[in-house]
């Protein structure tokens, strides 16, 4: 288990993130607003959670979209999944984006996305002329067919 150091502000609002049942993946995070946020049809904003974190080298942070929110309300991430760099330390921001035909309002408090800690690798690139021959080669997008 990965032991990531974070801060927290609007601390009444904003309860330390935890796995809501012993097998989640995510952990839900929540708006810090100091007041509530509406976001028309198709309108987006970038919503502050008051989390700061250390996240330790080798992993990162995905910000990742709540499916109760998208199918009852048309809420998602739009750059989804967020990626959260082991070094930033600047706040957490959702980028939440209102797909459903009607005003959805935020408000100081909410659930509004869920974070995943995940391993991540740095990689070097070996230039190279000529790459390994595969049964797919350059077949994609769709080239097995539908079913
Ligand atoms: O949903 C997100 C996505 C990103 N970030 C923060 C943490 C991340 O480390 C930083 C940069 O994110 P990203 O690399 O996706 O954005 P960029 O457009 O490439 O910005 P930069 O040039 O700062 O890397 O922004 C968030 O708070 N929430
Ligand atoms: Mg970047």
């Amino acid at each position: 288990m990965a032991a990531v150091a974070i801060k927290i502000i609007n601390q009444s609002a904003n309860p330390l993130p935890e796995y809501a049942t012993s097998g989640a993946s995510g952990m839900d995070i929540r708006a810090s607003l100091k007041a509530p946020v509406t976001l028309k049809s198709l309108e987006r904003a970038l919503i502050p959670t008051g989390i700061f974190m250390e996240i330790p080298e080798g992993f990162e942070v995905q910000v990742r979209p709540r499916s109760g929110l998208a199918i009852k309300h048309g809420l998602t991430c739009l750059n989804t999944p967020g990626t959260i760099d082991a070094d930033y330390r600047g706040e957490v921001k959702v980028i939440l984006i209102n797909l459903s035909n009607e005003d959805q309002v935020i408000h100081n408090g909410d659930r509004i996305a869920q974070l995943v800690v995940q391993k991540v690798e740095q990689a070097t690139w070996i230039a190279s002329e000529t790459l390994s021959e595969t049964v797919r080669a350059a077949g994609g997008f769709g080239h097995t067919g539908k079913q």
